[in-house]
């Protein structure tokens, strides 16, 4: 009688893919939060009531009733009875504007009214930055790592989608509550608790984000181990995509920013849900390797100890990888929570498109990641697109700096450039990590490039706010703002790109010397 050989659960294709797309899904749901905000820049950045209209031109609630008051006076009418909190859908307003030098009297349909917060650029920028707070100071990421590596995948995973979900709770209260003048560690109070929250959030989303990492390594190392990581990656994007192009419409039809933020939070609880279920299929996994292992008389893999992280940090190409991903990603998430208001006031993009051009990026991501992903299995050349990848970014960097060629469709190709240079890289970069590293130290690689990673995502957001406040705001002779002058800010990012082109080079040269195998294929024929 033939005897039955025992199999993983993971080399049934059906099942590490169902494996693979459960976790996307928590992910995707942590990223539809982690950028939830960005588009929310101009409206957070307003003070009072903002009034958006039918043409999808927008203006602040004072200046609009200002104007029809002017208007009734002038042409004698009676006094409106109208007041900023009178002001809603469908009213009709008539007023006086300047159009090339001459009064020409307008009218104008309301669309919608929503409520601008009043924060400045730096709180902006400090909000955008807090993702990384926890994760960088107090070093969370770094034990999360260590945290996966001895507790494992299921209660890691666990508990850090159960801290997104916390975090994003604590965030739409702090948007959703007036706290009038209230402060919280010398600031206002409300970018103080969305801040907390978003610390939380963050802590949860890059424990998730490694833990996921490491998943798809256990499911399907010596496999289609890229196009699984840049599945996952796609996914991931079209959780950004969507936060870019829904956010700001469903603030404005709500009249709050905290409305979307709600709406990631229900997201969220589903992505919670979806790794409960992972976690079924994970112990299913581990008694099949187990079986196998007994079956074949393996020794047990020895666990993970605290004197693995020596040989991790000896690593010159770990390194090279960490800084590679500092600059390239600094490049581009903290510019995303910027490029909003850069499309608005740089290419006269309309409010209520202008987040529909930064989700280009994203949207592009999703079908090159995997494209990319599969060459790198078959073909390799894993340094090398991270080093075209990283070029590709500094020239468009440098293209959004230029102070010409300031029209919408151009926003839109260099965008689409960036989408492919965001597709190469993480392509290539997170399937090599385990080509220097071994598996049972990978969590706590994974968590070393991600704190790394975190430092720049807090604090070039911060950089950038500041910078913007006060080197890029355009103001009149009342110092009412007039307007933003982005050639400051978009340097600081192609400088970012220039770095990554040098790290990507070395890392190259660093391959060639020691065989990690970055330029050969990942699948084995
Ligand atoms: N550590 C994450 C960072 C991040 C930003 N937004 C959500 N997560 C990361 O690098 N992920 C890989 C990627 O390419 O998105």
């Amino acid at each position: 009688m033939k005897e039955k050989i025992q199999k993983k659960l993971s080399d049934s294709k059906a099942a590490r893919w169902t494996a693979l797309f459960i976790v996307s899904f928590t992910m995707m749901c942590g990223y539809f939060l982690t950028d939830v905000m960005s588009p929310l820049e101009n409206l957070l950045t307003t003070k009072g009531k903002v009034v958006y209209f039918t043409d999808d031109t927008s203006m602040p609630a004072d200046t609009l009733v200002a104007k029809v008051r002017l208007f009734s006076a002038a042409n004698m009418l009676s006094e409106p009875d109208l007041t900023v909190e009178k002001l809603g859908a469908g009213a009709k307003m008539q007023y006086q504007e300047q159009v090339n030098g001459q009064q020409v009297t307008v009218e104008k349909t309301i669309s919608s009214v929503a409520r601008g917060e009043g924060w400045s650029s730096t709180e902006y920028g400090f909000f955008s930055g807090a993702y990384g707070l926890i994760n960088v100071f107090l070093l969370m990421l770094f034990f999360g790592g260590v945290i996966l590596d001895k507790m494992g995948i299921r209660f890691t995973g666990t508990m850090s989608s159960g801290l997104m979900l916390v975090g994003a709770l604590i965030k739409w209260y702090a948007l959703s509550t007036d706290f009038g003048d209230a402060q919280l560690f010398g600031m206002n109070m409300q970018v103080a608790l969305a801040s907390v929250g978003f610390a939380i959030f963050g802590m949860g989303a890059e424990i998730t984000g490694i833990t996921v990492s490491k998943v798809i390594v256990k499911w399907f190392a010596g496999k289609e181990l890229a196009l699984a990581m840049g599945l996952q990656v796609a996914m991931a994007r079209i959780g950004t995509a969507l936060a870019l192009a829904v956010s700001l419409p469903v603030a404005r039809m709500m009249g709050n920013v905290s409305y979307p933020v709600l709406f990631g939070a229900i997201v969220l609880c589903t992505g919670f849900v979806s790794y409960l279920v992972y976690c079924m299929m994970d112990r299913k996994e581990d008694a099949s390797a187990e079986a196998v292992r007994m079956e074949s008389g393996q020794e047990k893999e020895e666990g993970f100890k605290m004197s693995d992280l020596k040989q991790i940090f000896c690593s010159r190409g770990f390194w090279l990888i960490n800084l590679l991903c500092l600059m390239f990603y600094a490049g581009v998430f903290p510019f995303l929570k910027f490029a909003t208001k850069l499309m608005i006031y740089k290419y006269d993009v309309p409010e209520s498109f202008a987040g529909l051009i930064p989700a280009l990026l994203p949207f592009g991501t999703i079908l090159l990641t995997p494209v990319f992903g599969s060459l790198y299995d078959r073909i390799g050349r894993g340094a090398t697109l991270m080093i075209i990848g990283s070029f590709m970014l500094t020239a468009v960097h440098v293209l959004f700096a230029l102070p010409v060629m300031n029209y919408w469709w151009f926003a839109v190709v260099v965008m689409i450039v960036l989408g492919i240079a965001f597709s190469l890289v993480p392509s290539a970069m997170w399937p090599s990590v385990p080509k220097i590293i071994p598996m049972k130290q990978l969590g706590s690689a994974y968590a070393i490039i991600f704190y790394i990673q975190n430092i720049g995502l807090t604090t070039v957001p911060w950089l950038i706010g500041w910078v913007i406040e006060h080197f890029a705001t355009l103001r009149n002779e009342a110092g009412v703002i007039t307007g933003y002058d982005y050639t400051a800010p978009m340097v600081i990012f192609a400088i970012f790109g220039v770095c990554a082109i040098v790290i990507a080079m070395l890392l190259r040269a660093e391959d060639a010397k020691k065989h990690y195998g970055l330029e050969e294929a990942n699948m084995k024929k």
